[in-house]
């Protein structure tokens, strides 16, 4: 068999986490080793539900990949069964080969450039620079971002030998965690347990792995900004798997108004709901509103990177309430819009795609909110 050697990937070191006292928020630890169980899932599906229709984030611990005890696993390029095996474990790798895409040239950053506003895709780089915060700041946040199907567009040259590995992560992100807990979500709702998964098992999936890298900021755009690196904002997926890293800066907004921090946990994963899923469970799941501000005192000047899965179902799937769920039949649906007028996941993620951070928005009704009409639907930016 032939064989060939990969190249080196940067090394990824994150720093210790931050020592600072800070309000985090209380989130439920979601074991998926109990999944493996009737008993065990049985207990998940209410965990789950708990979870998502009141703060609509929680950790997942147990996904399968491990982060300290170093397993050689085989490694594969397009063509070829490599020889060497990497003793790095799982989640350090991915965040070793997140480092590739920032390191390319500016022309090259151009040439893989996300057709953003053109066609309401991510797919590519989105620079820094490209949406306003407040007063006249822009963002200092880079991204470069892959489809599950990772052959459905062109990388930059030096990201072109781990796409055998980006794309096992991708599908380990849909295979190992998010199916399970689409299931255990559906259950929730006393619906089929493959209700969801049937909308997200799709060929032309547009789910993406997002590599996101926050640089440091200079203190005029912090004054203006408020230190807010990454503005109140909730995402259009159904579920959104973030790759636990040291760096605090995130924060979601708890029932009673109060900015929480996010605690990191080793090799966890924080998982939220997005609109999307909203619309389908009539709201019954919180897609809550989080955001990045600059990390505390002892982490600050660092860059933070992120390693991020955007879980969607199909486009062609009409966003409407599952409104035969006998849960939702007691609890009552409530409708972010008419179900006649209601978007398709291909028009939602365009529009909110092609609108985010560009639009110039209106003041809503309490300070530090701001609103945007997309699709009929009202969107809300908070500061
Ligand atoms: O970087 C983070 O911790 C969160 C990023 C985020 O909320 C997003 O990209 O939607
Ligand atoms: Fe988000």
């Amino acid at each position: 068999m032939p064989s060939a050697v990969l190249p080196e990937t940067p090394r990824h070191i994150p720093p210790p986490p931050t020592k600072e006292n800070l309000d985090y928020a209380d989130l439920a630890i979601i074991d998926l080793d109990k999944y493996k169980t009737a008993e065990g899932r049985a207990e998940l599906v209410l965990d789950v539900r708990n979870a998502m229709s009141t703060v609509g984030f929680f950790y997942v611990v147990n996904h399968g990949y491990t982060q300290e005890q170093a397993r050689s696993h085989p490694i594969y390029t397009h063509f070829h069964r490599i020889t060497r095996l990497t003793e790095v474990p799982q989640t350090r790798r991915i965040f070793n080969i997140a480092e590739i895409p920032s390191r390319a040239s500016d022309d090259e950053k151009m040439k893989y450039v996300a057709r953003i506003k053109e066609d309401g895709s991510y797919h590519g780089y989105k620079l820094r620079q490209y949406w306003h915060i407040n007063a006249g700041v822009r963002d200092q946040i880079e991204h470069y971002s892959v489809n599950l199907d990772v052959t459905m567009k062109e990388h930059p040259e030096a990201l072109r030998p781990f796409l055998p590995e980006i794309s096992d992560f991708a599908q380990h992100n849909q295979i190992n965690v998010l199916f399970p807990l689409l299931r255990l979500l559906a259950l929730g709702l006393e619906l089929p347990e493959d209700t969801f998964v049937k909308q997200h098992r799709i060929d032309s999936s547009k789910e993406m792995v997002c590599f996101m890298k926050y640089y440091p900021r200079s203190i005029e755009d912090e004054e203006k900004t408020n230190n807010v690196w990454l503005k109140g904002h909730t995402d259009f997926s159904t579920l959104t798997l973030l790759w636990s890293q040291p760096i605090a800066g995130l924060q979601i907004q708890s029932p009673d108004g109060k900015w929480r921090w996010v605690k990191h946990i080793d090799n966890a994963l924080v998982v939220n709901a997005g609109e999307t899923l909203e619309f389908l469970s009539g709201c019954f799941y919180k897609g809550t509103i989080h955001r990045v501000v600059e990390p505390p005192a002892d982490q600050r000047g660092l860059t933070r990177m992120g390693v991020i899965f955007f879980a969607t179902p199909h486009d062609d799937v009409k966003l409407v309430p599952l409104a035969h769920s006998p849960v939702l039949q007691r609890v009552g649906i409530v409708r972010r819009c008419d179900d006649d007028v209601a978007p398709t996941m291909g028009e939602w993620r365009r529009a909110r795609t092609k609108a985010y951070g560009q639009t110039s928005l209106t003041q809503g009704k309490e300070e530090g909110l701001e609103e945007e009409l997309i699709n009929g639907v009202v969107y809300r930016h908070y500061n």
